[in-house]
């Protein structure tokens, strides 16, 4: 695990950070007891989530310590679902366990947030020459 202090501040000097986490860190959290999962790249603590999920804590499970963006995808999850992640946010994918869908370079640029209410997102651009670029904007 690595806390990173971001370059940017909200403009009212509070500084934001992210932890990394590895993605052989996320596998070891694979039971019941712990569970964690991987969306686009953000990690998840859904432990306290497993009993309360609406498609059932069996899935979860098949998922636990991997990532499980194709599956959480595949299921067109509502905006409601996509909001609620929020809460589980633990952290990042270390930029080094990242990987392009297109098996290219992977090139990650960081952007402060300057506004009053930060928002998180993440946006993906294939560049010239195949390789993708992830412009992360932090909160
Ligand atoms: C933290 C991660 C997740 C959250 C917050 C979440 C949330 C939800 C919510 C709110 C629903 C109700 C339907 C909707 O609003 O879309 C739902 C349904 C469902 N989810 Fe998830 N989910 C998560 C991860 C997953 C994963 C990894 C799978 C893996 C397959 C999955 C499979 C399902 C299924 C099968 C349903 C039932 C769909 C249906 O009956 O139509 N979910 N989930």
């Amino acid at each position: 695990m690595a806390t990173v202090e971001a370059s940017g501040s909200d403009g009212q000097g509070v500084e934001t950070s992210v932890t990394y986490y590895r993605l052989e860190e996320v596998a070891k959290r694979n039971s019941p007891k712990e569970l964690w999962l991987v969306i686009h790249g953000r990690v998840y603590d859904v432990t306290r989530f497993m009993n309360e999920h609406p498609g059932g804590e069996e899935v979860l499970m098949e998922q636990a310590g991997r990532d499980a963006t194709e599956s959480f995808e595949d299921v067109g999850h509502s905006s409601d679902a996509r909001e609620m992640l929020k809460q589980y946010y633990i952290g990042d994918v270390h930029p080094n366990d990242l990987k392009s869908e297109s098996g290219k370079l992977l090139v990650i640029l960081d952007l402060p947030h300057p506004g009053r209410h930060p928002l998180r997102f993440s946006l993906s651009l294939l560049h010239g020459g195949g390789e993708q670029i992830l412009l992360r904007r932090l909160c």
